[in-house]
């Protein structure tokens, strides 16, 4: 996927400012303030927003997106699921998330972390290009790694797009983008993002911790 010079205002609000990026193979991290425009970047990417100006190339596969908020009082969990024209391998991420026992349940009475992995399950079982909105927030410890670890078993075959606030999934990530104000601030390798990067952008003060061989960007209190 490539996108070049993208974009969208709200009014005369200009929310995506010119942007440019493409999308490798693998896992992509999109990284942001509150309002930096990342939901907006992925239902335009999505076809869910018109944007103003800019191109969009896809070059082959289908496009899946869990978003970071769905509301349906009248579907059951597995309508949700299965909804739309795209069809899916449903089962098998039922499985590995373990969601089973909540297919037959009013999809508006799940918990909010049961609806973000049925949400999840959706998008990978429905697209090879997956965009995900948030997929971390309100999931338990336990499931949270999991999807991790399902997102890393699947990185070879599919690319994923995954807007997250939790900046220590820079570890799992083999691209980040990092968007501040609708543009993008920062595009590249996980180990070039720098304390001083993120808290120019997060207005806050960051620091960087290297433990185990992982990176954590933890608050400078
Ligand atoms: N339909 C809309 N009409 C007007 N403004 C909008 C609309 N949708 C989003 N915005 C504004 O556009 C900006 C970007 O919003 P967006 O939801 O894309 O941010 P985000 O990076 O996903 O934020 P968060 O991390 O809080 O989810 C925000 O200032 C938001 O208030």
């Amino acid at each position: 996927m490539m996108v070049k010079g993208l974009r969208v205002k709200f009014g005369d609000k200009v929310v995506i400012d010119e942007l440019s990026f493409e999308l490798k193979k693998g896992v992509t991290l999109l990284l942001g303030p509150n309002g930096s425009g990342k939901t907006t970047l992925l239902r335009t990417l999505i076809g869910m927003i018109k944007p103003d100006g800019g191109e969009l190339f896809l070059e082959r596969g289908i496009l899946s997106y869990s978003p970071s908020e769905f509301f349906s009082p009248q579907m059951k969990t597995y309508e949700v699921l299965t909804a739309g024209k795209r069809k899916g391998d449903y089962d098998k991420y039922v499985k590995l998330l373990g969601i089973e026992r909540l297919l037959e349940r009013d999809f508006y009475t799940l918990s909010s972390g049961e609806k973000r992995l049925v949400l999840v399950a959706k998008a990978l079982s429905e697209g090879n290009l997956v965009l995900m909105d948030e997929p971390f927030s309100y999931v338990d410890f336990a499931n949270k790694y999991k999807l991790v670890q399902i997102i890393n078993q699947l990185r070879d075959e599919k690319q994923f797009l995954i807007a997250v606030h939790e900046l220590e999934m820079v570890n799992y990530a083999d691209e980040v983008i990092v968007l501040n104000r609708g543009r993008v601030n920062f595009k590249g390798r996980p180990e070039l993002l720098t304390e001083e990067l993120l808290s120019s952008v997060y207005n806050f003060k960051v620091r960087k911790l290297k433990v185990g061989g992982m990176t954590f960007f933890t608050p400078d209190l």
